[in-house]
């Protein structure tokens, strides 16, 4: 517990964690006075079920929103051992969820989206109106264009993606010989809208209005999304423009034109709805590729055998390409990818995965009614840490996927694709539109990086993982040792 406050210290800065501090002592006293103006309107009470993380019927839900912003682990663990693969209701404070067992993700994923909505879920746990988020309610044009337009595309932009990765981590990245201290996530990204949503998302939704205007990210956020305005604006109405005139254009290859292009209705192709859509992509995708590649340097610098396996695969496909890497090169890496499916499946961006909000009354085939407005989700350590699927799963075994009996099922299911064991990206209609994008953009930053620096922790002391309410994340404040390394192979991407 001190622990996870100590972490919301270091992530906000000292305005930032007092106005957390002082709400909280607010939020304390007004609930003790009226317990009832902070219970959800979405709390749901499915007979039968066990409720976790509620002391008693009657508490105050901002007591469950304390315990879940600091111990979502120990909750969501303790939780599953007691169900034993049967569905229960999560108190979390700011709604209650129920959890469902993965062994119905076949099932659900037959539902259509009038029973279940992903993109309603994550407006509301993104805190959508407050992050300027809340766009993806109305529509998932962006999931069409990044399955219909940039996935397709990736052979195409492949060398063009290696080039600018390069480009930023010569630029990011010290070039001195010798051990450097640096912040690798800050390096990467630093995502106001995730400082917002953690800060927010620990006091009720009806204080946010007031609260919200203390967080210094806020202002950030505001002034971000004016700057992307302003660029997308003119260059959305720029290209309406070119299409209007010459409608079979070639397109360029770049997110607006592609949603310009693949736009249909009014709504598709308003530019303030482009700015947003074009931004939450750009600030979850960049959030979630930069954090991920940072556990996944972290779990290498403390497994050195697994390092030097993977090191040594680069090495080895360096010398089949002749330094020439592509597409094909990238999928070969057998070794990189099981380490990075062992850190997925040990520290997922969320724990909770496959949410959804109900929108319309359903009953499953085992009987269990879900109700409209009702939140529903999955605990992803049922799937990843059930000793059935993985021995001794909750041990780190970087190469545990190139097993000789899970190789061939590796190679069948790269990390990019929909993997119902590991859940990195979800499962279904609804999984996560960016999963091919994100495979190969991770590859490239990974073989970079592991090919031309050293890493280590300072003071050989291994970096914690930080967890706040349900998210997994590599702290921006964490520092590492980095050092180029004096036998880099040059990786260059064609
Ligand atoms: C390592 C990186 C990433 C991880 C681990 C990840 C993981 C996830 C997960 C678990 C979901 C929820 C899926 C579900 O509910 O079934 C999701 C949703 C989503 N992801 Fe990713 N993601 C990553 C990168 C990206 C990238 C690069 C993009 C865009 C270029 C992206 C765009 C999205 C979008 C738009 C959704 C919401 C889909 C919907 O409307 O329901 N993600 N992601």
């Amino acid at each position: 517990m001190l622990a996870n406050i100590q972490a919301l210290a270091q992530l906000c800065s000292s305005q930032q964690f007092l106005g957390t501090v002082f709400t909280a002592i607010l939020v304390v006293l007004l609930g003790a006075i009226f317990p009832r103006v902070f219970r959800d309107k979405n709390s749901c009470d499915s007979n039968g079920l066990f409720t976790a993380n509620k002391r008693f019927s009657w508490e105050p839900s901002y007591f469950a929103r304390f315990r879940w912003i600091t111990n979502a682990q120990k909750i969501l663990q303790d939780a599953d051992s007691k169900a034993q693969g049967k569905p229960y209701l999560l108190a979390r404070g700011d709604t209650d969820l129920l959890v469902l067992p993965p062994a119905l993700i076949p099932e659900l994923n037959r539902l259509g989206a009038d029973v279940l909505n992903s993109r309603e879920y994550h407006a509301h746990s993104m805190l959508g109106a407050l992050t300027g988020m809340g766009v993806v309610r109305k529509t998932s044009f962006h999931v069409r264009v990044l399955l219909s337009y940039i996935s397709p595309a990736l052979p195409a932009i492949f060398a063009l993606t290696g080039e600018r990765v390069s480009a930023a981590v010569a630029q990011e990245f010290p070039r001195a010989y010798e051990w450097t201290v640096m912040k690798p996530q800050k390096a990467v990204v630093r995502c106001v809208i995730f400082q917002v949503t953690f800060a927010m998302r620990c006091v009720p939704a009806c204080l946010h209005p007031l609260l919200v205007w203390l967080l210094p990210a806020r202002w950030g956020l505001v002034r971000g999304w004016r700057k992307l305005t302003s660029y997308v604006v003119p260059r959305v109405l720029q290209l309406k423009e070119e299409f209007s005139r010459t409608p079979d254009r070639k397109v360029s290859p770049d997110v607006i034109s592609w949603m310009v292009e693949a736009g249909r209705t009014e709504m598709e192709r308003d530019p303030e709805v482009l700015t947003r859509l074009v931004g939450s992509v750009a600030a979850g995708s960049t959030y979630s590729i930069a954090n991920f590649c940072c556990r996944t340097i972290m779990d290498l610098i403390s497994h050195p055998d697994v390092l030097a396996a993977v090191r040594a695969e680069i090495r080895e496909k360096h010398a089949q390409v002749r330094g020439r890497w592509d597409m094909a090169t990238l999928a070969s890496m057998e070794k990189l990818e099981s380490a990075m499916k062992e850190t997925a499946r040990l520290a997922p961006g969320s724990l909770l995965v496959y949410s959804r909000v109900v929108k319309k009354d359903h009953v499953l085939s085992n009987g269990l009614e879900l109700k409209k407005g009702q939140f529903v989700t999955m605990s992803g350590a049922m799937r990843t840490l059930d000793p059935d699927i993985f021995e001794e799963p909750r041990e780190y075994r970087g190469l545990r996927f190139c097993a000789e009996d899970r190789i061939e099922e590796h190679r069948a299911r790269p990390f990019g694709s929909l993997d119902t064991d590991i859940l990195a990206f979800g499962a279904g209609r609804w999984a996560c539109p960016g999963r091919l994008i994100s495979g190969i953009a991770a590859k490239i930053l990974l073989v970079k990086l592991l090919d031309e620096y050293d890493f280590g922790f300072v003071g050989n002391k291994p970096l914690e993982r930080h967890c706040m309410h349900e998210f997994l994340f590599f702290h921006p404040e964490n520092k590492m040792l980095v050092r180029r390394r004096e036998d880099s192979c040059g990786v260059v991407f064609v």
